[in-house]
Order: structure tokens, then C-alpha cells, then sequence
């Protein structure tokens, strides 16, 4: 297994799922993709199967032959492969969960349930703690995306008292904009034990600011290497140095965000700058368009080197 030797910190990428064009996943390019990662980004850890990894939009046996894959060629070459494996049924996630730990993730992550949605606390942190039991030697994230689950309980208030609850518990992926809910997790609980990735990365500088250990997200897939720099600058104290990156890589997403973008837009940015086929999403999701890839294109050509 790739039990990791230190704790996750630094830029964690959401991988996409690579899909054939008929909508098929595409376990033969992922090798590539880590390579990719590592040489192109400098970046060492993975979340699989998450958002950006269209995981809710996966079979459980889609979700376990992509975990293995990534567990496998990430071997030596990667620090930490999270999978996410929260679903909508008890059985499902903690199926997922099982296959993790065998499988020998580095650790995992769960989304609160959204169709039938938790109303408490109590609620919440019994499913975390159905799945978590299930691979009792991996780390445990929550991963807390209000916007998409439709669950607003705040952090602050589901860490309280978590550890005796789930042992693993080892932090939380954080992907909300209320950065004050998040100042009070790293208040109360930063420091020593948990880790706090944070998961918007428009506004990522903000989150270190008030102690973030790191971020999970979809644009460190292709702007890893202007983000690292930005982790450099704010570790030099060098605030000036930092907010120039964090406007770059802003002056991108600003731009994409007007034209929509979601996993499918992000999926074709991945083509164009990796090479590496990704395909299509699948439903729901359809395709970017033609115009946007340009755009896109146009405006990241435009920011790098600066
Ligand atoms: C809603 C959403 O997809 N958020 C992304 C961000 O990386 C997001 O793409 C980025 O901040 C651009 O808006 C991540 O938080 C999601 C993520 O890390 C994941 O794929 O699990």
C-alpha cells in the first residue's frame, strides 16, 4: 500500500475521468495523466472520483477499476491517491470504502448524501461514520460542498467532538465560499491534527491566509504550476508576489466562469493542454463547445508566462 509518509499539504488535483468518445471510461491514458501531473504541474496528489472526476455519474464498478488504475500507476510516483467514495446508498459508499482500503488508498473522502439529505449534525456524522468504519486504517475527509449537495451543516459545528465518532478522521475538503465557517475549523482544530484543504480556487490566496494547509481542485490540473508558485510566495511571506498569481490564474477563471464552466469545460482545457485525450462528459453533462475551447485557449495562452 502507499501509506503516506507525510501529511497531505500542498495542491491536490481533482482528476477528470477520461472517457472514450462513445462514453466509455478510459483507463488506458491514465498512466499518461499521472506522468503528466507530476512532470508538467508539479503536482503529487490526487482526489479520484470526485466532482471534477464525475463520480456520482459512475457505476460502483466504473468507480473501483478508475481507483485501481490511479492507486496503481500513482505507485511511486504520487504522495497521496484520495478517492472520494460517498454515493447516495449507505452499501454503495461503504462498498467503495472497502475497495479503498484493500486496494491501499492513501486515504478517503465522503460527500454529505443529497437526495435524502441529512438534517443534523447527528445525521450527518452517523453515515460518515458507517463509511469510515469500513476501512478503519485509511484517512478519513469529509468533503463539504454545500453548493452542489444542497447540505449547508457547518463544518464548525460537525467537527465538534468527530474524533471519538470517526477515529481515521484526518481533515476535511473544504469547497465553500464561507470562509468564515472555515476560520473557525482551523481555530478550534487547525494546528495539531486535522488538515483543511481548501476547494475554491478562484479565491484559494484567502483561504491560506487564514491557515489553510492546502487545496483540492480542478484547475491544478493545468494551472498546478502558477498555483505552486503562489503556495511559494505566500510561504516567503511575499504577499505582493502571491496576489499576482492569484489574479492570474483569477483572470482565467473569471473569464471561463462568464462563458459557463462546469466538468465539461474543464475536461476540454485538459485536452488542449495536456494532449492527452479526456473525451467527452457523460450525461448530463454534454461536451464544451467549439467557441469556448477557443476562447479558452485564447485567454490561457494569453496569461501564461506572465
Ligand atoms: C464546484 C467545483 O467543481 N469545484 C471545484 C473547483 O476546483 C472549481 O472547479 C474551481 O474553483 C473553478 O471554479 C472543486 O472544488 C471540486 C473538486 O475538487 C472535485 O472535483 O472534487
Amino acid at each position: 500500500s502507499m501509506a503516506p509518509r507525510k501529511k497531505l499539504q500542498g495542491l491536490v488535483a481533482a482528476t477528470v475521468t477520461p472517457m472514450t468518445p462513445d462514453g466509455q471510461i478510459n483507463l488506458s491514458v491514465i498512466r499518461q495523466y499521472v506522468d503528466y501531473l507530476v512532470s508538467k504541474q508539479n503536482v503529487k496528489n490526487i482526489f479520484v472520483n470526485g466532482t471534477t472526476g464525475e463520480g456520482l455519474a459512475l457505476s460502483i464498478q466504473e468507480r473501483k477499476q478508475l481507483a485501481e488504475e490511479w492507486v496503481r500507476q500513482g505507485k511511486d510516483k504520487l504522495d497521496h491517491v484520495i478517492i472520494h467514495v460517498g454515493a447516495l446508498s449507505l452499501p454503495g459508499s461503504q462498498e467503495l470504502a472497502r475497495h479503498a482500503a484493500a486496494i491501499g488508498a492513501s486515504g478517503i473522502a465522503v460527500i454529505a448524501p443529497f437526495f435524502f439529505k441529512p438534517t443534523s449534525k447527528d445525521e450527518l456524522l452517523a453515515f460518515l461514520r458507517e463509511v469510515a468504519s469500513e476501512a478503519p486504517a485509511v484517512p478519513f475527509y469529509y468533503y463539504h460542498i454545500p453548493p452542489l449537495t444542497g447540505v449547508k451543516i457547518r463544518v464548525e459545528e460537525l467537527l465538534d467532538g468527530i474524533k471519538e465518532q470517526i477515529p481515521t478522521f484526518q481533515g476535511v475538503k473544504f469547497s465553500d465560499t464561507d470562509l468564515l465557517d472555515l476560520a473557525q475549523c482551523i481555530n478550534k482544530n487547525g494546528g495539531e491534527e486535522f488538515v483543511f484543504l481548501y476547494g475554491v480556487d478562484e479565491q484559494l490566496l484567502s483561504a491560506l491566509a487564514i491557515g489553510a494547509n492546502g487545496a483540492v481542485g480542478s484547475t491544478y490540473n493545468y494551472l498546478g504550476q502558477k498555483t505552486n508558485m503562489m503556495l511559494q510566495a505566500f510561504a516567503q511571506h511575499d504577499l505582493a508576489l502571491a496576489r499576482k498569481y492569484q489574479f492570474l490564474t483569477g483572470e482565467f477563471l473569471n473569464f471561463v466562469i462568464k462563458l459557463g464552466f462546469g466538468v465539461a469545460q474543464t475536461k476540454a482545457v485538459m485536452t488542449f493542454v495536456s494532449g492527452i485525450p479526456m473525451g467527452p462528459p457523460r450525461l448530463p453533462l454534454v461536451k464544451a463547445s467549439e467557441e469556448f475551447i477557443a476562447k479558452a485557449k485564447a485567454k490561457l495562452d494569453s496569461i501564461d508566462g506572465k
